[in-house]
């Protein structure tokens, strides 16, 4: 069970909104990932969440929520990824948000689980792009900027290009890996078979695969293998 987060390289993103069969999540849990995230923009609710929370923790596989809304927050999880849009035009979903729950829940917080993400949403078409009103019609410079922003300003241990429900620019990854050195970057986007995860995980440290297990299972299971190498 690989329950450090700094050592991550490859994960699969399961959205409580979805439905996978007991079969597929058994095999996902077995395939040799590095961790399960939960997460989605849209329908997480607390019962969704829960639901899949307990489904997951029958195997020994390391689990974060990624937190969308306060309501599907619980305990249990390894970690509580807490993403900021950084290219968002949406004070709300920079900080304002975060400033809130710090005022609710600050006390509560172990602060050993608690991961901040800089995320650059860039697919316009994605919910998240929506409804976080980010600006994705951005340059491989403005990309990068982000990148060194993150890790140089805000001191984030995590970067997230995130691409969703596209296939991003394998050239935007490597130019903002360029520019990081502790800050991880992660990827995640549009990934569909090993050759597309081996693509990115090329630059990305973590390279994330979502919709692809709800669409193609069989090949979103062989890029544990194109990114981790060794059986899956
Ligand atoms: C009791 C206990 C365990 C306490 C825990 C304490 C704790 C961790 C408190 C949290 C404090 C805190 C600072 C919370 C932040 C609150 C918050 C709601 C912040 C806003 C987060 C944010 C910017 C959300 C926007 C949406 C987003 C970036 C979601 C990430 C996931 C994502 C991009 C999914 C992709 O979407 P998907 O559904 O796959 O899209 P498609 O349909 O297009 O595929
Ligand atoms: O669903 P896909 O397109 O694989 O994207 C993965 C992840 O970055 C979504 O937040
Ligand atoms: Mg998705």
């Amino acid at each position: 069970m690989m329950n450090n987060i700094n050592e991550w390289s490859h994960v699969f993103k399961l959205d409580p909104n979805k439905e996978l069969t007991i079969d597929h999540l058994e095999r996902l849990c077995e395939s040799g990932t590095d961790a399960v995230i939960v997460g989605g923009t849209d329908g997480v609710t607390l019962d969704n969440t829960l639901e899949l929370l307990v489904q997951v923790r029958r195997y020994p596989i390391t689990v974060a929520l990624e937190v969308s809304n306060m309501d599907s927050i619980t305990p249990g999880f390894d970690y509580y990824l807490i993403p900021t849009v950084l290219n968002s035009r949406n004070p709300n979903w920079i900080i304002g948000q975060h400033h809130q729950a710090m005022k609710e829940y600050g006390e509560l917080i172990d602060w050993d689980t608690f991961i901040p993400e800089g995320y650059c949403v860039l697919n316009p078409n994605a919910k998240v792009a929506e409804l976080t009103d980010a600006t994705t019609d951005l340059s491989v410079e403005d990309v990068t900027a982000y990148a060194r922003l993150a890790e140089n300003m805000l001191h984030l241990p995590f970067f997230y290009i995130e691409y969703s429900g596209q296939k991003g620019s394998v050239d935007v990854v490597k130019e903002a890996k360029a520019a990081l050195s502790s800050t991880k970057l992660i990827y995640g986007g549009g990934i569909e078979t090993a050759e597309e995860a081996k693509q990115y995980a090329q630059y990305a440290d973590v390279t994330v695969v979502g919709n692809a297990i709800y669409t193609n299972f069989k090949e979103a299971i062989k890029t544990v293998k194109a990114v981790k190498g060794g059986a899956s």
